[in-house]
């Protein structure tokens, strides 16, 4: 049967990115999805926002709640502190699967868990199965529908704290209203819009910046 479009990624990169090398695995995804196949990673100019603010952060902890085919992942994980974790939820299984390759082909799979399973179910258990106690840094790039309840189930779960960074991609495209109205009015929340364009198209996408404040 016709191989899937997420296979075809892998493939890409264990063709033309160096293993152990995370710059190279970030290249040739952004070269297959510009000259080959659209997929939604957060792409080449979206991905140099989401560098800044993980670099700014420098997280000890870090949440990254949708990990699709990795590439988010490995520019995340790339620029974490020796010691540091990611933790990123994927509930699609054939996701997951390429995405364990892709981050092994990065040579990034030690500050990397990768759990499989909703949001929902998972994010009550992040402080006994992790043994997480609050994250520094989220990033919000999962069902657009699930933003505004997890955010709620991580601040019920105590999961946040006094200057936790939370970073969502497409609150334009395709669009993330009811959590942005609510991270926009929320006194416990400092938020920032940060327009940018749908990965590698010219539609108008942004990802917001919001610093819980307790
Ligand atoms: O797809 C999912 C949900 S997780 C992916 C969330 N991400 C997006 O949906 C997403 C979408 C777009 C986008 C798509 C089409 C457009 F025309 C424009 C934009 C861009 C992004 O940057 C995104 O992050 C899933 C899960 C479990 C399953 O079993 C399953 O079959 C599917
Ligand atoms: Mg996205």
């Amino acid at each position: 049967t016709r191989s899937t479009r997420p296979q075809r990624m892998l493939k890409a990169v264990q063709k033309n990115a160096t293993r152990g090398d995370p710059l190279s695995v970030i290249s040739a995804i952004d070269r297959f999805c510009r000259h080959s196949e659209w997929a939604m990673n957060v792409g080449d100019e979206k991905g140099t926002i989401l560098d800044s603010v993980v670099s700014e952060v420098n997280p000890a902890m870090a949440l990254e709640l949708g990990t699709y085919c990795g590439y988010s992942t490995v520019r995340i994980a790339r620029l974490l502190p020796p010691g540091a974790r990611l933790v990123t939820l994927e509930f699609n299984g054939d996701y997951a699967a390429i995405a364990r390759q892709v981050i092994e082909w990065a040579g990034l799979e030690d500050m990397v868990q990768l759990v499989e399973g909703a949001s929902g179910d998972w994010i009550p258990r992040m402080k006994e199965h992790f043994g997480v106690k609050t994250f520094d840094f989220i990033f919000l790039d999962h069902w657009k529908d699930r933003y505004l309840p997890d955010i709620k189930l991580l601040e019920e779960c105590g999961l946040l704290r006094k200057g936790t960074v939370v970073l969502a991609d497409n609150v334009i495209c395709p669009g993330t209203p009811d959590y942005l109205e609510y991270i926009r009015n929320s006194p416990s929340y400092e938020s920032n819009y940060f327009r940018s364009h749908l990965e590698y198209t010219k539609a108008e996408d942004g990802l917001e910046k919001s610093v819980y404040v307790g």
